[in-house]
């Protein structure tokens, strides 16, 4: 009974202090038991036990001596799956099976073959691992060396431009490494929508189901373009069920949460959450830095740290935004047949620095908070410590901080006179608040949609 109550606290406690996915992907399939004196908890895979381990073991340990006068010795195990009702584990961890030919149609007479390619340059090798992408990687190699057995389906979801595509085109290209006979198709979903309206129109609704239907791998980029699209998501729901029943492994990816893709049926948001769902945040700084040099690396170079530095402190939205500012220094270099220094950067990027500066003024993210929050300009630039208003100079600062090239004291300074050291509270109280409240997070993210247009 005491270990009923101690783990319902646990839960309890978890579940307030995380935001949902995280709790619903990492503590909610824990199963706690007593056996022998010692307490077993059982995680549904190797990864899931490991991360817990590694994140969320202190605070159990935390909770379990509130709880017990001595507390037991812990053990860790894998949960045996049973695949009548938990559809994404594999009785047994398995490589894909080789494939089996369900088209009695010789390859070249199907309408559903001959694309969904994959790009062979996208590889995990070439991408560059940091905070906002640590645990969609680690889940994404994980599918890839036991497709259909671990996570299933795999989803990921992230803004634009921030290496959902690459990562998934990776599982593909690692599962064709490891098994070069795997049936894997990866495509973004506006062609399978276009699939779907040709089988209609040809009425070839069997050879697409055979088609999509026999696949090892099938991988479904932008996955909300299904929105709304009642026949496609007919069919995909068919699709998807066939091949994780047969423990054939599906990967999608979307820009929001599943929950939060509105048009989508709920049998297919309940279903998406099976498997494991991941989120690619934004790069922080160091990690664009990384991503920098390892393109230039790629490219054949070494590019300069303090010209990475640069670059990454000025383009901050997305990983492919950032290729594009080091591909246009690199040109520019070229072509006036220079070195890539800080001084040539400036010159490549000029107009996007000039058009930068101007949209993102502080008065402007200040404007523009106030605003959202509908509080006047004047009290959020006052010495007024109310909570209606100390949450919004939080934020604004905050984003002051990361998207302009302001200092800490400048930034104090535009609020009003304030210290820098208000400014990196107002930064830390901001980041916390974004991992432990969803609300705030999104608040954040709007706002910087909002402002950088
Ligand atoms: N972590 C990373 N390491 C190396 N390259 C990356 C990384 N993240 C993204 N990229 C590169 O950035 C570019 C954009 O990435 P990608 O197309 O995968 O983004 P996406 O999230 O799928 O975007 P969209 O939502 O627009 O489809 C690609 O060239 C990709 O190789």
């Amino acid at each position: 009974m005491q270990d009923i109550s101690f783990w319902d606290t646990c839960l309890r406690s978890f579940e307030k202090s995380l935001p949902p996915q995280q709790y619903n992907s990492w503590i909610k399939p824990l199963v706690l038991k007593s056996e022998n004196g010692s307490l077993i908890l059982t995680a549904p895979n190797s990864f899931t036990l490991k991360l817990v381990q590694e994140r969320f073991m202190p605070e159990i340990n935390r909770q379990a001596s509130l709880a017990y006068s001595h507390v037991p010795p812990f053990e860790f195990r894998i949960i045996e799956s049973d695949p009548a009702n938990k559809p994404q584990e594999a009785a047994t961890p398995k490589k894909v099976a080789p494939p089996t030919t369900v088209d009695s149609k010789p390859k070249s007479e199907s309408s559903f073959r001959g694309y969904g390619k994959l790009n062979p340059s996208l590889t995990f090798d070439n991408f560059v691992t940091g905070k906002a992408n640590q645990l969609a990687f680690a889940a994404a190699t994980q599918v890839a060396e036991l497709p259909g057995a671990s996570y299933n389906p795999l989803f990921i979801y992230g803004g634009v431009g921030l290496g959902k595509t690459h990562l998934v085109q990776a599982i593909g290209n690692q599962v064709r490494a490891n098994n070069p006979q795997a049936k894997i198709c990866y495509m973004h979903a506006e062609r399978y929508v276009s699939d779907v309206v040709r089988a209609y129109q040809s009425n070839k609704f069997e050879e697409f189901k055979q088609y999509y239907h026999s696949l090892d791998i099938l991988l479904i980029d932008d996955i909300q373009f299904f929105a709304g699209k009642a026949k496609t998501q007919e069919e995909f729901f068919y699709a998807f069920n066939t091949l994780i029943d047969s423990h054939k492994q599906v990967i999608l990816t979307s820009d929001t949460f599943p929950k939060e893709i509105s048009g989508l049926e709920s049998r297919l948001v309940s279903r998406f959450g099976w498997g494991l769902t991941v989120a690619i945040e934004p790069p922080e700084l160091e990690m664009r830095v990384a991503i920098l040099l390892k393109k230039a690396s790629l490219g054949g170079y070494v590019l300069d740290e303090a010209v990475a530095f640069f670059i990454a402190k000025h383009v901050n939205s997305n990983v492919r935004e950032l290729e594009g500012a080091l591909k246009r220094v690199e040109a520019y270099a070229k072509f006036h047949r220079r070195a890539i220094t800080v001084e040539t950067a400036k010159e490549a990027l000029k107009d996007i620095l000039i058009a930068q500066s101007r949209q993102i003024s502080i008065e402007n993210i200040q404007k523009t908070v106030a605003d959202y929050y509908r509080i006047k300009l004047v009290d959020m630039l006052s010495k007024k410590r109310t909570r209606n208003l100390t949450r919004p100079r939080q934020m604004a600062m905050s984003l002051a901080r990361e998207i302009t090239s302001m200092s800490l004291p400048e930034i104090g300074h535009a609020f009003g006179g304030k210290d820098h050291s208000t400014v990196i509270h107002a930064c830390k109280t901001v980041e916390s608040l974004k991992a432990e409240d969803t609300t705030i997070d999104a608040d954040y993210k709007i706002l910087l949609q909002t402002l950088r247009g």
